[in-house]
């Protein structure tokens, strides 16, 4: 392992290989105690969460969902709840798989909001997407549309007294695949220090089928180009990002791609700039 990847690892925290069933376990238990904590340190008893059909928001959704049954009959009280938001911009190509993660989850409550019309409506009040091409200008609105959820899942906690609950891992965090602001805004993330291949493990494990376990990865906030794998993003895979984050050899142009990534997007990991 390079000194580099050692401390990109530390730096994200990046957690030890599973090598058995029993580590999934400990790990999830572990989790869904932090999920637990943070509402009791909050004083809060509602989570929400975003609800896209992808693997990382199945898996930490349905640890929030297990957090909150578990500290209703803990506590007698019967206030925790979970709720899980769909945030669609119009109708989601692959809503069906949406329904399946909330088939998986089911959560207490579950809600519908359509970011399309404040989405619009903002960007007929913006003069400077008239100047973009089509394809920026849609790229553009992809992050406003990330921040658009952001806004919609603060609304619903903050009218209900709740916590947000954000997906980032490690797999993400390495790459700054977030909008800053937008999915990377939370108030507790669960997930972190995980690679991709233990979310994936996680969601096995909790349960998931094999369609929401191997969904393929994707932001999916433009509207030209629908559910665009983020590995075509990157140019690198996550078995590719995992290995790096696992201190595993990898390919010189791999290793490169990833480095370079992180230090470009340094600034999403960060507290903003001060004097
Ligand atoms: N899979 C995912 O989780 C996911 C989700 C959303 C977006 N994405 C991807 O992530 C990317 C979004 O990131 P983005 O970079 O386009 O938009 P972004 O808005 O997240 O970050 C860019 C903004 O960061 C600020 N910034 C840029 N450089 C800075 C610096 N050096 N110091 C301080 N601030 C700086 C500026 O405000 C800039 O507009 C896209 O590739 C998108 O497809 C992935
Ligand atoms: N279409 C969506 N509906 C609800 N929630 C969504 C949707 N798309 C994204 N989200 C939330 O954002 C995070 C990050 O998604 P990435 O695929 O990693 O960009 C996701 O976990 C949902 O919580
Ligand atoms: O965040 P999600 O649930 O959309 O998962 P993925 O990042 O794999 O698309
Ligand atoms: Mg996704």
């Amino acid at each position: 392992m390079s000194n580099r990847q050692a401390e990109i690892a530390t730096a994200l925290g990046v957690i030890a290989p599973f090598t058995s069933d029993a580590d999934v376990d400990a790990e999830i238990a572990r989790r869904i105690a932090f999920i637990q904590d943070t509402l009791l340190a909050a004083r809060s008893k509602v989570l929400v969460l975003g609800i896209s059909g992808g693997v990382d928001s199945s898996t930490a959704g349905r640890l929030a969902q297990l957090a909150v049954e578990q500290l209703r009959s803990q506590q007698q009280d019967d206030s925790y709840r979970f709720v899980a938001v769909r945030l669609p911009h119009n109708v989601q190509h692959d809503e069906a798989d949406a329904q399946a993660a909330l088939g998986f989850i089911a959560a207490d409550e579950a809600l519908t909001i359509d970011i399309a019309p404040a989405v619009s409506g903002l960007a007929g009040q913006v003069g400077e997407l008239g100047g973009l091409t089509s394809a920026r200008r849609d790229f553009v609105l992809g992050n406003t549309k990330a921040r658009m959820r952001m806004l919609a899942q603060y609304t619903v906690a903050n009218a209900r007294d709740g916590l947000v609950i954000g997906t980032d891992h490690a797999a993400e965090a390495v790459m700054g695949f977030f909008t800053k602001f937008g999915d990377g805004a939370c108030d507790l993330a669960p997930l972190s220090g995980l690679v991709k291949g233990q979310v994936r493990r996680i969601a096995e494990r909790l349960g998931a089928p094999a369609s929401v376990v191997g969904k393929v990865p994707t932001a999916d906030l433009e509207d030209e180009r629908p559910g665009i794998p983020d590995e075509h993003v990157h140019g690198v895979t996550y078995d590719d990002i995992d290995a790096f984050l696992q201190g595993q050899p990898v390919e010189e142009s791999v290793y490169r791609i990833i480095v370079q990534t992180y230090d470009k997007t340094q600034h999403k990991r960060d507290l903003p700039l001060v004097p």
